[in-house]
């Protein structure tokens, strides 16, 4: 589990955490969402005790933060500036394994089951940005941590590895790992969780998306729907042949394409939609 209670952090004369308080339950998956600069990863920094916060606590893993112990129960994935450039993934990894009093073959093990293993031995420096994004999970994951935070752990990755890391992260979730994830991917984070943390004027606005039943529909159809009728239901176009439409508008659309001789192909439903909610919360888009 992870409680924050009254955690409040300024830079200089800049309040930027101005009182954080929320709680989430084992195993669960949560996600901190936010825009730029709003401080997310201040935030996770100071849950960590990286960043001094000003007041507050943080219990995590049925303990008060203490260093000492909680880093042995926390897994934390930061940006790539943490990465040292003239050393390997593999000097990266048993440096953590060391740090973790873990044997080496924990650093083959995770390095299997994250998929950096064939690049092990090369210098990060030559690493590609999906290719350092590995490293930092594996690196948050090797000790199997009963808390894991993740700062944009979906920047930079491939289709291959973006389903890897989320059913990784979804069978640590299911093996009792709490999970708090930073990130802007909303779509990702749609299909992670239904439990969202929004960060707004240094305050946590928590909001589950299981609530807000505005889901909406992917339609795919034959041939591109023309005709003013179909503005007038709102549709956002994906492409020529899919659109998305919301669920007051779904029959008239259905009845419209009808009309037009337009054969649905599929009718897909989004399964959350933290979209509607962002721009709701932050009104700026
Ligand atoms: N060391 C620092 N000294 C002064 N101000 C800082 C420092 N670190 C961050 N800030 C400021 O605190 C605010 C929050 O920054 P933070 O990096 O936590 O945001 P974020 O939500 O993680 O942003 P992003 O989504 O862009 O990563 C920003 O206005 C930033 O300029």
């Amino acid at each position: 589990m992870i409680s924050v209670q009254g955690l409040t952090k300024s830079y200089h004369d800049k309040k930027v955490l101005a009182d954080i308080n929320f709680e989430i339950g084992q195993g669960e998956i949560a996600g901190l969402v936010g825009p730029n600069g709003v401080g997310k990863t201040t935030l996770l920094s100071c849950m960590m005790g990286l960043i001094k916060a000003d007041s507050g606590t943080v219990t995590m893993a049925d303990e008060l933060f203490t260093k000492t112990d909680m880093y042995k129960k926390v897994g934390f994935m930061q940006d790539n500036s943490v990465l040292y450039p003239h050393l390997t993934g593999y000097d990266h990894l048993s440096y953590v394994a060391y740090a973790q009093n873990l044997s080496l073959d924990a650093v083959e093990e995770v390095s299997k089951h994250v998929g950096n293993d064939s690049y092990l031995y090369q210098k990060v420096g030559e690493y590609s940005l999906g290719m350092k994004q590995h490293l930092l999970f594996a690196s948050a994951i090797i000790h199997k941590p009963k808390v894991l935070l993740l700062d944009e752990p979906f920047n930079g990755l491939d289709p291959t590895s973006l389903i890897r890391i989320r059913e990784i992260i979804r069978e640590l979730a299911a093996q009792g790992t709490t999970v708090l994830l930073s990130s802007h991917n909303l779509n990702e984070l749609d299909r992670m969780t239904r439990h969202i943390y929004f960060l707004k004027d240094g305050e946590i606005i928590y909001r589950d998306l299981a609530d807000h039943h505005n889901f909406s529909y992917v339609l795919t159809v034959t041939k591109q729907p023309v005709g003013q009728q179909y503005e007038d239901i709102q549709v956002e176009v994906i492409n020529d042949t899919q659109f998305i439409v919301d669920k007051a508008n779904l029959n008239q659309a259905i009845s419209l394409l009808n009309q037009d001789d337009n054969p649905i192909v599929d009718i897909e439903r989004t399964q959350f939609s933290s979209e509607n909610l962002y721009r709701e919360i932050y009104q700026e888009v």
